[in-house]
């Protein structure tokens, strides 16, 4: 064995993959710093926040420099990637992956695993916008609580200012509307909005942007599609088999607008009894894990009902940050990662050339 050197030891570590996606990590640029003295202290960045085969990783760092035999120090980084858009869709250069959240219908909890996901994303380490494209019920301002910076959007031929909730910019349709007033909104009068929330809003250096889409699957729905660069779609169902058809709807609205879909979120999962603890599977049971099987994607995370997670959104406290150490926060910060994880995969595939038309 080889003296131990930065050199040798990059070279050491060049036959480590990835897990998760079977790339070399000096080759995918994942090792940074590498320091020798009593010990050997090595810059790792993982590919994405909670990564969940941080285990196997590190088991595969330390076997490949077990030779040197000297004590190993890693230092845990993150450096999401950057997986484009479609060509046509390329309008965002300062944020690397914009996550679709959607919904078959109404009512099935995809403002609140939205906002949760968007929490637990920034808790784990990522930088993280909230874009609420819900043009018919946008509530992602009042489940996040007051601002610390309201929206500024009075500078005319400057770029809009996010408003800053709970250290998240947030750029919301409600924003644009009287309090009150229902929003009667035609196509024209979307595209543009939401074209300016993209291409006119200062949202700075983002991992994630995370989009509250309206629910179902109409019209509205594609057209948001089509203008959203859209990196990755994440579907949010209940259980009952009415919810569960509509979500092949979804998956169809995603595959159409050529957007991958990084899998499907069972809400309201079970309802378990705070003081004997019975589990009651209050719609049906093990219905989301079973569509997932049947149309080949993952099942990201189960949530049961609970009164915390709907007095998070009640109160303008999101779960994750109001119950930070309870098992509803737990569950939200491994989907989380696991939509993170599955966004970072598709990084591998490349930009993807784009069948559609930009309709705008
Ligand atoms: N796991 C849960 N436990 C308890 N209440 C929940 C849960 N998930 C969502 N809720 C509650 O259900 C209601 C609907 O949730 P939410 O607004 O997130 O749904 P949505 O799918 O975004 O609805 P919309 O179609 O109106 O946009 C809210 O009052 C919310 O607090």
């Amino acid at each position: 064995m080889s003296d131990a050197t930065p050199e040798t030891i990059r070279q050491a570590l060049s036959t480590v993959e990835d897990p998760a996606i079977g790339r070399s990590i000096v080759a995918g640029r994942q090792v940074g710093e590498i320091r020798v003295g009593d010990s050997i202290r090595v810059e790792v960045a993982l590919i994405s926040p909670g990564y969940p085969l941080k285990g196997t990783l590190e088991t595969r760092i330390r076997e490949a420099l077990e030779p040197f035999a000297k004590p190993i120090q890693i230092e845990w980084k993150l450096a999401v990637p950057r997986k484009p858009p479609r060509q046509d869709l390329d309008r965002l250069p300062t944020v690397k992956n914009v996550i679709a959240v959607g919904a078959g219908k109404g009512g099935v909890g995809k403002s609140t695993a939205a906002v949760n996901i968007a929490m637990a994303l920034s808790r784990l380490g990522a930088s993280v916008g909230l874009l609420d494209a819900d043009i018919y019920g946008p509530s992602v301002p009042k489940m996040m609580g007051p601002p610390s910076r309201p929206c500024d959007k009075s500078v005319s031929g400057e770029r809009i200012i996010p408003a800053l909730h709970r250290g998240l910019p947030v750029m919301s349709v409600d924003f644009f509307v009287e309090t009150g007033r229902a929003v009667i909104w035609r196509g024209p009068m979307i595209h543009k909005l939401l074209q300016q929330f993209l291409e006119d809003v200062d949202w700075g250096e983002l991992d994630y942007l995370i989009i509250d889409l309206p629910p179902g699957t109409g019209d509205a729905q594609l057209s948001l599609g089509q203008l959203l660069p859209i990196t990755g779609g994440v579907i949010v169902t209940t259980p009952q088999e009415v919810a569960l058809l509509d979500v092949r709807k979804a998956v169809d609205m995603f595959a159409k607008l050529e957007v991958p879909l990084l899998g499907l979120i069972e809400n309201m999962s079970h309802y378990r009894c705070p003081s004997c603890g019975h589990v009651d599977h209050i719609f049906s049971s093990g219905g989301g894990k079973r569509l997932a099987q049947e149309l080949s994607i993952e099942l990201l995370g189960q949530l049961p009902i609970d009164n915390s997670v709907s007095a998070g959104g009640e109160t303008g406290n999101p779960v994750v940050n109001a119950v930070p150490d309870g098992e509803h926060a737990k569950i939200f910060l491994d989907t989380a990662a696991n939509i993170a994880l599955a966004a970072a995969k598709l990084h591998a595939t490349g930009p993807k050339r784009s069948s559609l038309l930009r309709t705008v």
